[in-house]
């Protein structure tokens, strides 16, 4: 029987060596809930299979829209701990961020994509446990950031408490796609779920972790943290 399973080059050539010389280069426009930190695609670059593969099993039949895939603005966040300061050849790969938003234009899903590379070990050839939480972090961050601004509010919240459950191992070199939905909202306070997949050898997708946590939006924005 043949395996269903993406060979690894497909999962991360050519996203873990995609360097940003294309800053320069012209993109399509991208609409204003997403632009203060998400900038589109270049045309050259497809969409990550196993990414492909996570839209299809969440939403069986529904087409795959290319305009809905971003990548994180680098120029505006250069000292970013995902974006910036831990990507290389062989740690993070470039993300690339699928939102989903229903008729009124609501944010209600988030899947990123994540090349996952072997600087990233904790226990042998797996993901460190630290590194996974990070990644589910920003995921939650993405999604309810954009939600808020996707409903008009201010899209400046952060996370009070992220609650994360190891279910299996992340394999590495490999590459992960977090899944981040809506739980709940109570005032200020958004509720997230979601789950950090990656493909097992038969090829189907496992949660390699699970997680919830809990984001306020701040009271006077982002200006008003303190040191
Ligand atoms: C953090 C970087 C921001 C600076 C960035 C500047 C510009 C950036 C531009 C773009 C940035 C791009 C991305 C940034 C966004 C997300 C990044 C990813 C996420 C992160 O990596 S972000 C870093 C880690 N994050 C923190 O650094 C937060 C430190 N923390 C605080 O800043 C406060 O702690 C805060 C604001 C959370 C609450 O403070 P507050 O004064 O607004 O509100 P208050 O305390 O009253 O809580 C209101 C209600 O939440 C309940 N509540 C609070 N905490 C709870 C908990 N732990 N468990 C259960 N319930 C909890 C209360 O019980 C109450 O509930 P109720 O209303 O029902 O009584």
């Amino acid at each position: 029987m043949r395996c269903a399973c993406l060979p690894l080059e497909s999962l991360l050539a050519p996203w873990m060596s995609l360097r940003r010389t294309e800053e320069a280069e012209s993109l399509p426009e991208v609409p204003e809930v997403y632009r203060a930190r998400y900038s589109a695609l270049p045309a050259a670059q497809p969409l990550p299979p196993l990414l492909v593969l996570a839209l299809s099993q969440a939403s069986p039949g529904v087409p795959v829209r290319r305009e809905q895939a971003f990548r994180r603005s680098r120029t505006n966040f250069p000292n970013h701990f995902l974006h910036s300061a831990s990507q290389g050849q062989d740690a993070l790969g470039e993300a690339v961020y699928y939102f989903e938003a229903d008729g009124e234009g609501v944010v209600q899903r988030v899947f990123v994509f994540w090349p996952l590379g072997v600087l990233l070990e904790g226990p042998p050839n797996f993901c460190h446990g630290g590194c996974g939480a990070s990644l589910l972090d920003d995921a939650f961050g993405a999604f309810t950031n954009t939600r808020l601004r996707s409903m008009g509010l201010s899209g400046q919240a952060v996370t009070a408490y992220l609650h994360v459950d190891y279910k299996a191992p992340t394999p590495l070199p490999g590459a992960a796609v977090c899944a981040a939905t809506l739980d709940r909202v109570e005032g200020r306070k958004v509720f997230v779920r979601g789950e950090l997949l990656v493909q097992k050898p038969d090829g189907t997708l496992q949660a390699s972790m699970e997680a919830n946590a809990l984001f306020v939006e701040l009271k006077e924005g982002f200006a008003s943290m303190k040191k």
